[in-house]
């Protein structure tokens, strides 16, 4: 994890930790070592990926899906490729800027770039999480929550689906906070 913050109408102590208080929503955040191999990371060090090098970046990454499909139950992995020249970035920003929960669990491996998880938690104190490679990242389905690109711009990120089409967003109602955003 690169780094949070907290909302602005959230008060909280500095010996609070985020990833304890983030568990008690259910929320799993751990460092996920990318695996030490040479076609992924000349892979991973592309802006951009065609189909065919998305699937074979996901292929040499499976010895991270294979445990977790094992002891989760994921069936299915796709790739998300985000850069600046993306056509639906401005698309893409607003579908999952606002607060919003799944059905289902939503599940990233951040292999590439950074972006900004923020989650409502269960006292209404808003908090974001700048998330980088080698980020793991559960969240369970209901959970309310969003995500931002940061300055970078960029991210690649693994997603992890044990039944697809479940992690559609369902909106919600709740103000967000604001977050100096650096
Ligand atoms: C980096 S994953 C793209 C964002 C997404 O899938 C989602 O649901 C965010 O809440
Ligand atoms: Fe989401
Ligand atoms: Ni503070």
């Amino acid at each position: 994890m690169k780094g949070m913050q907290w909302g602005s109408a959230s008060t909280h102590t500095a010996a609070e930790d985020p990833v304890a208080l983030l568990a008690n929503l259910g929320v799993v955040w751990e460092a996920l070592a990318l695996p030490e191999h040479p076609e992924a990371l000349a892979l991973l060090a592309r802006p951009t990926l065609d189909a065919l090098e998305q699937e074979a970046l996901l292929r040499a990454l499976d010895p991270v899906f294979h445990p977790l499909q094992a002891e989760r139950g994921y069936r299915e992995r796709d790739l998300v490729v985000l850069y600046p020249e993306h056509p639906d970035l401005e698309t893409l920003d607003r579908r999952f800027g606002g607060i919003h929960r799944h059905d289902d669990e939503e599940v990233r491996y951040i292999v590439d770039g950074e972006g900004v998880f923020g989650f409502v938690l269960d006292d209404g104190r808003q908090l974001e999480l700048t998330v980088e490679a080698g980020d793991y990242l559960h969240i369970p389905a209901g959970v309310e929550h969003w995500f931002r690109l940061n300055g970078l711009r960029r991210i690649k990120a693994v997603r992890y689906f044990s039944a697809r089409g479940g992690w559609v967003p369902v909106y919600s109602d709740t103000p967000q906070q604001q977050f100096p955003h650096a």
